[in-house]
């Protein structure tokens, strides 16, 4: 079974994600990177998060893709203050969303919010393509 079923698929991973970003909205230290938020904002990271989970690739197929991904986050230089908060907003949602407490699942949730966090960090400060993450295509987590 793949992370995404475990989870609870599309319905449980869009209300986790929904509460993240309002808890990211309402967060001092990440609105101000956010403004007053993007309507498609959750959907969009629900299809990204739901594809590295095992689930259909709607990210890929439909929103842009990885490279859409990494254009998104180039320029808005995220400090790392703000890259913990979103790693704790998000380990904080999946409590609130009710999905699985088991060991395993929270491990893959917790270092997906942990890894990809770092890239997108690193791909918002990178002034010149050398400096982006070499990460080039959509990572996967597996069991
Ligand atoms: C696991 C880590 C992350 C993932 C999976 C992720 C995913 C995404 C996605 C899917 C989008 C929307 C792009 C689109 O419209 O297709 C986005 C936009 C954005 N992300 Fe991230 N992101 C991550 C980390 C971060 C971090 C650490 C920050 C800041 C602390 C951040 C700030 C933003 C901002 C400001 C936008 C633009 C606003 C918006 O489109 O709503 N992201 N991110």
């Amino acid at each position: 079974m793949t992370i995404y079923d475990h989870l609870g698929g599309d319905d449980a991973l869009r209300r986790a994600v929904d509460i993240f970003y309002t808890s990211v909205l309402a967060d001092p230290i990440l609105q101000p990177l956010f403004g007053s938020g993007r309507p498609e904002h959750v959907d969009h990271l629900t299809a990204f998060m739901a594809e590295v989970f095992g689930g259909p690739a709607r990210y890929t197929g439909e929103l842009g893709g990885f490279d859409h991904i990494v254009a998104t986050h180039r320029g808005l230089r995220i400090a790392e203050p703000q890259r913990q908060r979103f790693v704790e907003l998000m380990i904080s949602a999946a409590d609130k969303a009710g999905l699985p407490t088991d060991e395993r699942f929270r491990a893959a949730w917790n270092s997906h919010a942990e890894f990809g966090s770092q890239v997108a960090m690193q791909n918002s400060n990178a002034e010149t393509d050398d400096e982006l993450h070499p990460l080039r295509e959509m990572p996967r987590w597996n069991w």
